[in-house]
């Protein structure tokens, strides 16, 4: 068998720090510089665990900054790895994060190319890409359609996240059921000790957001800071539904009628 050889003796994280660069935003009215994480014009966000997890309301701005931290790592927008396209762009019409990473300065060490960029909104058309790829090259197929979605997901991540790199992770726990959600939690915690893989996940899920030695940021419409993950609004909500459904839905879901 071929040597691989180690990109790198150094531990993850890889990526240390992202910033801003205000001179080179020429508009900061337009998606995605008037996103509230940029209100104040001087965004920057450090990476001090192999493991950075990212949650915020719907619309906040955790896809578009994913993108973008892709870009800086050479990934398509649409997900993939390094030198990879799954979609055609050239008909676009919409603007994306990979705009933003042309305003970004990424400081690594050292630089990392290697990994994936996990996107369930792209899934099927990254697995119909790797499919048609591996077709091409007359190899066997991966073939991660031929599952229900979730199983796909997670064969997907067995296979993808085992080298080291750094993995871009946009909500993966969106075909999951808990079980399989304690599975890719198990995976996390093997990359995590392994030391040479970075993750940047955003995420819904209550048990990703446990994920143990994971740094969590929160994005709301005051910029983003670290929190806690009991201090979430995703577990207080959890945690409220759980100790009393009934009181928690008479609550949440007539309380406009009273
Ligand atoms: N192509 C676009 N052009 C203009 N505005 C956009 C575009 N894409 C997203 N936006 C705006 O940016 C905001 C952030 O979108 P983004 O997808 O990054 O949010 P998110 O935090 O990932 O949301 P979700 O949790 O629903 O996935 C959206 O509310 C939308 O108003």
């Amino acid at each position: 068998m071929a040597y691989r050889k180690q990109l790198t003796r150094l531990k993850a994280p890889y990526l240390k720090r992202i910033l801003i660069e205000p001179a080179r935003v020429a508009d900061w009215e337009k998606y995605p510089w008037n996103l509230p994480i940029f209100r104040s014009h001087d965004f920057e966000l450090e990476f001090t665990t192999p493991i950075t997890i990212i949650v915020g309301e719907n619309g906040t701005g955790k896809s578009t900054l994913l993108e973008a931290i892709g870009a800086l790592a050479g990934y398509d927008e649409a997900g993939g790895g390094k030198g990879y396209m799954p979609i055609d762009h050239s008909r676009a019409i919409d603007k994306s994060g990979a705009a933003l990473a042309e305003t970004l300065r990424g400081h690594w060490l050292p630089k990392v190319t290697a990994g994936w960029f996990f996107r369930a909104e792209s899934f099927y058309s990254v697995a119909r890409y790797l499919d048609q790829a591996a077709l091409d090259a007359h190899e066997a197929p991966p073939d991660f359609l031929s599952w229900s979605h979730g199983e796909g997901f997670i064969r997907f991540f067995e296979e993808r996240c085992r080298k080291q790199g750094i993995y871009i992770l946009d909500e993966p726990e969106s075909a999951l059921s808990p079980t399989r959600q304690i599975e890719l939690l198990k995976m996390l915690r093997r990359m995590d000790l392994s030391g040479t893989a970075q993750v940047i996940m955003a995420t819904h899920s209550p048990l990703l957001m446990a994920c143990p030695g994971a740094r969590l940021f929160r994005i709301s419409r005051f910029g983003l800071d670290p929190t806690g993950f009991h201090d979430t609004d995703h577990f207080r909500m959890m945690r409220n539904f759980c100790s009393d459904p009934d009181g928690f839905l008479a609550e949440a879901l007539y309380e406009d009628e009273a």
